[in-house]
């Protein structure tokens, strides 16, 4: 589904993807996890189109097209969708207007017809069970005064509405608490299949007890310096990133 190749980007002339090389298949889970400034985020920002980072090497397919070569919109068509780590308010563009907008145009690129309006309040009612959003949330403005948390739900919900090939969570449980967290957390599981995947960036291991992934990635300096199973993300947080860093200079004077 998703395969990227040793991927490099830069922003204001600063390297920041310093070779990035993963493959996600279709029915699989990967978290990534990194200390601040590694590059998290910026890989998020790079895939979903973010205009201020220059692709200076590396190629990326999804589902077998060029995704470097796409606009951000044609990305989010062909079935790429990103939850925000800081999701934005859009002022005077009601939830509900924003979902039946979006969710026409990506049916509209798989050849389908818009939903009628009783079919879409269906659908969105069905929906907000999953992420136990409040009625009065989706018809205010989006995102307007809604707390760290309802931002975060409703990321969520605009998942389950879109159902999206692949999913970037970019720390989704950063501001929640307990019982957000596993609201969040089960509408992901509630919505994964065989034929999505997630990548799932976070700093906390305790996301990784709710939505257990298939596997772990080290980002670290712009780069994945180690990858394993839900194992890894036990390991390191116990014993912390110098620990794979001291790991790795050992593997290397070895090596020499
Ligand atoms: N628009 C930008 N202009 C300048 N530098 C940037 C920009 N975006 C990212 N960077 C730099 O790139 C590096 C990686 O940032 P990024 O946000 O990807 O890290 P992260 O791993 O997501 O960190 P955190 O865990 O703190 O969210 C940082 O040094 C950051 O300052």
């Amino acid at each position: 589904m998703l395969n990227i190749n040793n991927l490099q980007t830069s922003v204001e002339g600063k390297e920041i993807l310093k070779g990035i090389s993963l493959q996600v298949n279709a029915g699989e889970i990967h978290a990534i996890m990194g200390p601040n400034g590694s590059g998290k985020s910026t890989l998020a920002s790079v895939l979903a189109g973010k205009e201020s980072y220059e692709v200076t090497g590396g190629e990326v397919s999804f589902d077998g097209k060029d995704l470097l070569d796409m606009s951000p919109e044609d990305r989010a068509r062909e079935g790429l969708f990103l939850a925000f780590q800081y999701p934005v308010e859009i002022p005077g563009v009601s939830n509900i207007n924003f979902l039946k907008t979006a969710l026409t145009e990506i049916r509209a690129y798989k050849g389908l017809p818009p939903l009628s309006s009783k079919d879409f309040l269906k659908l969105l009612k069905d929906k907000q069970e999953v992420v136990e959003l409040k009625a009065s949330l989706v018809n205010r403005s989006l995102n307007e005064g809604f707390s760290g948390g309802e931002k975060k739900r409703n990321e969520i919900l605009q998942l389950a509405m879109l159902e999206p090939k692949l999913a970037i969570l970019d720390e989704t449980d950063s501001g929640l608490d307990i019982d957000a967290l596993r609201v969040v957390a089960s509408g992901v599981n509630k919505l994964r299949s065989e034929n999505n995947a997630f990548l799932i960036i976070t700093h906390y291991q305790r996301l990784l007890d709710y939505i257990v992934p298939d596997f772990v990635h080290i980002l670290y300096d712009g780069r994945i310096i180690k990858s394993g199973t839900k194992e890894l993300a036990l390991e390191l947080e116990e014993k912390g990133y110098d620990w794979v860093k001291d790991e790795l200079s050992a593997a290397a004077s070895h090596s020499l």
